[in-house]
C-alpha cells in the first residue's frame, strides 16, 4: 500500500505490552500519525515509549492490540515494512574500531537504494569525521552517527529514539533543522525525546504517557492550553489579597500569596487581566512586577506526570 497526504502512516490501537507474563508497560494506548508530520512520545522515565516504539519497530510482538505501520503488521510483515523505515535506537552498537566511513559503508551495503556515503555523512555533519574510528567519536557524534545509518535508505517513516541526548546545543538544532527538512519532503518522523523543548519546537503532534497510559495528546498548543495560565504581581503597598476583586469573579482557579508576591491560575487569561487592570486604575495603584504567561508544555507535562507540589495541585484540582 502506497503513503498518500490523507493516509495515517502509523496506526495504533488499544496496544499492550506485557513484560514476564504481569508487569504491563503499556496499557491500552491508541494513536495515529500522518504522512509527513513529526509526531513526539513524551513521558517521564518508565512510561513506556521505548516499549511502544519497539513494538511499531516489529522488534516484538504486541501482548494485546494492533499496530499498523505504512498499512502493515511491523513483526509479521517484516519484509515489507523494514525496508522503508529508519530506526535510530536508543543505544546503537557499531564494532569500534571501524572508522565512520567504513560503518556507513558496511551498512550501506545491507541497504537497497541507500544514499551515497558522503551524503548521509554531510546530513548529519560528520562528512569531516568519515577518517575517524568509531571509539574515537565523542558521545554526541555517535548519535549522528546512529542517524546517518538511520537516514541511509531514504525511509518514508523514521523512528527516533532520544536522538537529541548527549547533543550539544548546537548539534540538537542541527538535528531539528534535519528533522524538519526531512519532514518536509515527505518523510513521516516518530520520536521519543526527554525534552520539552524538543517536543513543543519540532512535533506536529505529541503524546505524553504516563504508566503505560496516555495522559495527554495533541498539537502542543492543545496540550499546553488544557492547563491554566498563571498571572503574577506584587500587592500594592497597605493592601491585601481582600481587597482585590473577588478571585472568583476573576475567574481564578487557584491562588497563593508568597510574601507580598500573587500568583493566580486562570483559564480566562484576559477576563482576569482585565479585571486587575481595571482595579488597579480605579485604586490608583501600580501592580509591580505583573507577569502574564501562558502555560508552557513542561508545566503541562509536570503537572500531567503528577510531580507538581500537592498544594499546587491540590488548588487547581478544586475548580
Ligand atoms: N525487558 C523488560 N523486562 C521487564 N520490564 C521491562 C523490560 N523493558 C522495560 N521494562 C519496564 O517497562 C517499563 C517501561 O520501560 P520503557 O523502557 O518502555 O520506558 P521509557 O518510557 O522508554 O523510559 P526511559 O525514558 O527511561 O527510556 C519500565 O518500568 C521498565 O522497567
Amino acid at each position: 500500500m502506497d503513503t498518500s497526504e490523507h493516509e495515517h502512516v502509523i496506526e495504533v490501537t488499544d496496544l499492550r505490552r506485557v513484560y514476564g507474563g504481569e508487569f504491563e508497560a503499556v496499557r491500552g494506548i491508541t494513536f495515529h500519525v500522518k504522512h509527513a508530520e513529526v509526531f513526539a512520545l513524551l513521558g517521564t522515565n518508565g512510561a513506556g515509549k521505548t516499549s511502544t516504539v519497539e513494538l511499531l519497530e516489529g522488534l516484538a510482538v504486541p501482548s494485546g492490540g494492533r499496530v499498523r505501520v505504512l498499512g502493515h503488521d511491523p513483526y509479521a510483515e517484516r519484509a515489507a515494512v523494514r525496508p522503508r523505515t529508519g530506526v535510530m535506537l536508543q543505544e546503537g552498537g557499531f564494532p569500534s574500531e571501524l572508522t565512520v566511513g567504513e560503518t556507513v559503508r558496511m551498512w550501506a551495503g545491507c541497504t537497497s537504494g541507500a544514499r551515497p556515503v558522503d551524503e548521509a555523512l554531510e546530513l548529519v555533519g560528520l562528512g569531516r569525521r568519515a577518517g575517524v574510528r568509531v571509539k574515537q567519536l565523542s558521545g554526541g557524534e555517535r548519535r549522528r552517527l546512529d542517524l546517518a545509518l538511520a537516514l541511509l535508505g531514504r525511509p518514508e517513516v523514521l523512528f527516533l529514539d532520544e536522538p537529541t541526548t548527549g547533543l550539544d546545543a548546537e548539534g540538537r538544532r542541527d538535528t531539528w533543522d534535519l528533522v524538519r527538512r526531512l519532514r518536509d519532503t515527505g518523510t513521516t518522523v516518530l520520536l521519543t525525546t526527554h525534552y520539552l523543548e524538543e517536543a513543543e519546537g519540532l512535533a506536529d503532534r505529541l503524546a505524553i504517557l504516563h504508566e503505560g497510559r496516555i495522559a495527554a495528546a495533541g498539537t502542543p498548543a492543545e496540550v499546553t492550553a488544557s492547563q491554566p495560565a498563571r498571572i503574577s504581581f506584587e500587592l500594592p503597598e497597605s493592601y491585601v489579597l481582600g481587597d482585590l476583586p473577588s478571585l472568583g469573579e476573576l475567574g481564578i482557579v487557584a491562588h497563593e500569596v508568597d510574601g507580598r508576591v500573587v500568583r493566580l491560575r486562570t483559564h480566562e487569561v484576559q477576563r482576569a487581566a482585565t479585571g486587575l487592570l481595571l482595579w488597579a486604575r480605579d485604586a490608583g495603584v501600580e501592580l509591580r512586577g505583573l507577569d502574564v504567561r501562558s502555560a508552557s508544555l513542561e508545566e503541562a507535562f509536570l503537572r500531567i506526570a503528577g510531580r507538581m507540589s500537592a498544594t499546587e495541585k491540590e488548588g487547581v484540582a478544586a475548580v
